[in-house]
């Protein structure tokens, strides 16, 4: 519909009148403010300014209405209406609280997986090194430096982490654990930055958000570090000292605040000297560090761990377990190569095909009784012989302890008596 200055309404076309059902002849020439009293284009007309998206309801008559002065030599010379349909409208309103709603979920199941599951108090040890370790990792949480945690595998990098994110001020944003080593190294950087749609082949259509994205207001976890490709190192850099990335393909750059903890068991020290591991990076991450240390050198830590693992499975049914006194004492000079996971592997284990709730040193399986590094550190002891020496000191020499022994060593008890009259064992 268009109005003059004057606001009487000089044309309409087929639609305006499908839609409000007002005819040409009943309208056109007349005053608008008079023909439809609660008509705002009078009001556009005077003011010269635009009004868009206006819901109007005449009678029974519904619909949106956009207005416009006509404006020619900077004077207002009229107004357009233009009308729309309002179930168009509310169609495409209701597609998009869809989508939201979508959007929504999708949301909530990415961040229902980036979150941090252990706080400080899952984290046992009471030895004085790994109290003091544990004091340096609180304090650090209240920070927002980049934390280097290092230690053998299985030593609880990632438990660390996860409890620093915890105890930080982000608790309530992700924490989005990336496992370098695990991840392709063509895919770790699409991974990392995201892409625009159209990337490379074989990407999504819609392109796809990078975790240092999701990780937006939160934690992102670098695991296995060391094993990060020297290109992609550079890159993890400027986006370290910027907070800023571009997707792989895409041109705009993306701003986050993203807090980082990098975990190793590798020697970054020796790789940044043989030029594998990029030296500026390695003080960009090395902020912090968190050194911890293997099982072996804290078995004060093992008997609370173990009864940990144990407790976890225990239940009212299969009731309470407990070491036998030999079983213990095998576990603890055992040099635990993968450390509390394996301590919590093998009690998993005892527990599971145990038969009785006081676990027998029998149930443990060949590897216990195999290598003493830590007794025979020699590289040319023979295994088979320590371990004949070892299995009759567990189990004694009767014929009782030697059965017990061949058991152990999974051998028969004729192969037992050979082998010990082989090496001259008494
Ligand atoms: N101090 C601890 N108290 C209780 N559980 C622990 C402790 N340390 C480690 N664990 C448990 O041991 C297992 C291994 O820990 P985690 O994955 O954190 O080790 P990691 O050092 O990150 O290993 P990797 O280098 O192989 O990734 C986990 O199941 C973890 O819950």
């Amino acid at each position: 519909m268009i109005a003059d200055e004057r606001g009487i309404v000089r044309f309409i076309n087929p639609a305006y009148t499908k839609l409000t059902g007002v005819e040409a002849e009943d309208i056109i020439g007349q005053e608008l403010s008079a023909a439809r009293p609660s008509a705002r284009l009078p009001e556009v007309i005077k003011s010269g300014k635009p009004l868009y998206n206006v819901h109007r309801k005449v009678g029974d008559v519904e619909y949106i209405a956009s207005m416009h002065p006509i404006i020619v030599q900077e004077k207002v010379i009229g107004g357009v209406t233009i009308a729309s349909d309002i179930t168009e409208m509310q169609n495409l309103n209701k597609k998009l609280i869809n989508y939201r709603n979508k959007v929504k979920g999708l949301i909530n199941r990415v961040k229902e997986q980036n979150v941090a599951r252990y706080d400080f108090c899952d984290i046992l040890g009471i030895s004085p090194e790994f109290q003091k370790i544990m004091r340096m990792a609180q304090k650090l949480s209240q920070s927002n430096i980049s934390v280097l945690i290092r230690g053998e595998s299985g030593t609880g990098k990632e438990l660390f982490a996860h409890a620093i994110h915890n105890a930080s001020k982000r608790a309530q944003g992700p924490f989005v654990v990336v496992n370098c080593a695990a991840i392709p190294v063509n895919l770790l950087e699409s991974e990392l930055f995201g892409y625009e749609a159209g990337a490379f082949t074989g990407a999504n259509k819609q392109g796809k958000s990078g975790l240092v994205e999701i990780a937006d207001e939160g934690t992102i976890f670098l695991d296995e570090i060391g094993d990060m490709n020297v290109d992609l190192q550079a890159k993890l850099l400027r986006f370290l000292q910027s907070m800023q990335f571009q997707r792989v393909g895409g041109t705009e750059t993306v701003d986050v605040n993203v807090r980082v903890i990098a975990a190793t068991n590798r020697d970054l020290e020796s790789m940044v000297e043989k030029e594998t591991f990029r030296e500026d990076l390695y003080y960009r991450l090395n902020a912090a560090q968190l050194k911890i240390p293997p099982l072996r050198e804290r078995k004060e830590d093992m008997e609370i761990l173990i009864n940990y693992f144990l407790a976890k499975n225990g239940n009212k049914d299969c009731g309470h377990y407990t070491l036998a006194e030999d079983t213990k004492r095998i576990l603890f000079r055992y040099p635990w190569p993968g450390n509390i996971r394996e301590l919590e592997n093998t009690v998993n284990f005892l527990t599971s095909i145990s038969n009785e709730n006081v676990i027998a040193s029998s149930n443990l399986p060949e590897k216990f009784f195999r290598d003493r590094p830590d007794r025979h550190p020699r590289e040319d002891v023979n295994k088979e012989k320590q371990a004949l020496i070892d299995a009759l000191e567990l189990f004694g020499k009767s014929v009782k302890g030697k059965k017990e022994a061949a058991k152990h060593l999974k051998i028969s008890l004729a192969t037992l008596y050979n082998r010990l009259k082989y090496y001259g064992i008494k």
